[in-house]
């Protein structure tokens, strides 16, 4: 018998295994081998689009280094938050690796994809603040997160800065939807538990968001 929620979802959408306030997690979507394929397509979108470490507008590097895959990456510095249809460097950025669209067509719920995938890389120490994705178009449209390496603690807040929070580890292979009422729920990362994963030779954590950016 289908309850409500799954009469809503589009048929062969993934059904996740946890919804915290809205941010429906799939505990351990990728297998170990997936995440090691995966680990390989970044390697080349990483050789194309080098990590920086973008500068808030407020003049401070970000403690997380950054790149993208898509028609657009999404950029920060002096004049703010956006995204460009070019790296820092002047290049265009890589495409979007099938293998992490693939993931974007299982439990996205819509037929557009992605234009843009932010690859965000975590390594000792580096942590996100507290902030809501709202550089996009049209928040209609859902990010879906990948999680690959070490162990982090993702934070939800609320609608608006401040509140009561809940705090999830999420795990190498793990995949989150923030769509609808999650959609612009602010979040961030506490902080990685370095070495809690082999599958990244150095260690840390690489965190994929697929953006529809325009
Ligand atoms: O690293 C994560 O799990 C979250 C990343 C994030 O919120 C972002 O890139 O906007
Ligand atoms: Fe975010």
């Amino acid at each position: 018998m289908e309850n409500a929620e799954d009469a809503e979802r589009p048929a062969g959408v993934a059904v996740p295994s946890r919804d915290i306030r809205g941010f429906a997690l799939h505990d351990g979507w990728l297998g170990s081998a997936e995440q090691a394929a995966l680990v390989e397509d970044l390697r080349g979108v990483i050789a194309a689009a080098p990590l920086f470490s973008p500068m808030t507008p407020y003049g401070k590097p970000m403690s997380v280094r950054m790149t993208s895959a898509g028609s657009l990456g999404w950029v920060s510095d002096r004049r703010g938050y956006r995204y460009a249809p070019l790296h820092p460097e002047g290049t265009p950025w890589p495409p979007i690796p099938d293998r992490v669209l693939a993931v974007w067509r299982a439990v996205s719920g819509v037929a557009r994809l992605p234009d843009c995938c932010l690859i965000n890389f975590y390594g000792e120490g580096a942590r996100m603040g507290m902030h809501q994705d709202r550089d996009e178009a049209d928040f209609g449209w859902p990010v879906v997160s990948i999680s690959l390496g070490d162990d982090a603690l993702f934070r939800i807040g609320n609608l608006e800065r401040g509140g009561r929070t809940e705090s999830v580890w999420l795990r190498s292979g793990d995949v989150m939807v923030m769509g609808s009422a999650a959609r612009l729920a602010y979040h961030g990362v506490d902080r990685v538990a370095f070495g809690t994963s082999t599958l990244l030779p150095k260690a840390g954590r690489i965190n994929l968001t697929m953006r529809v950016a325009t």
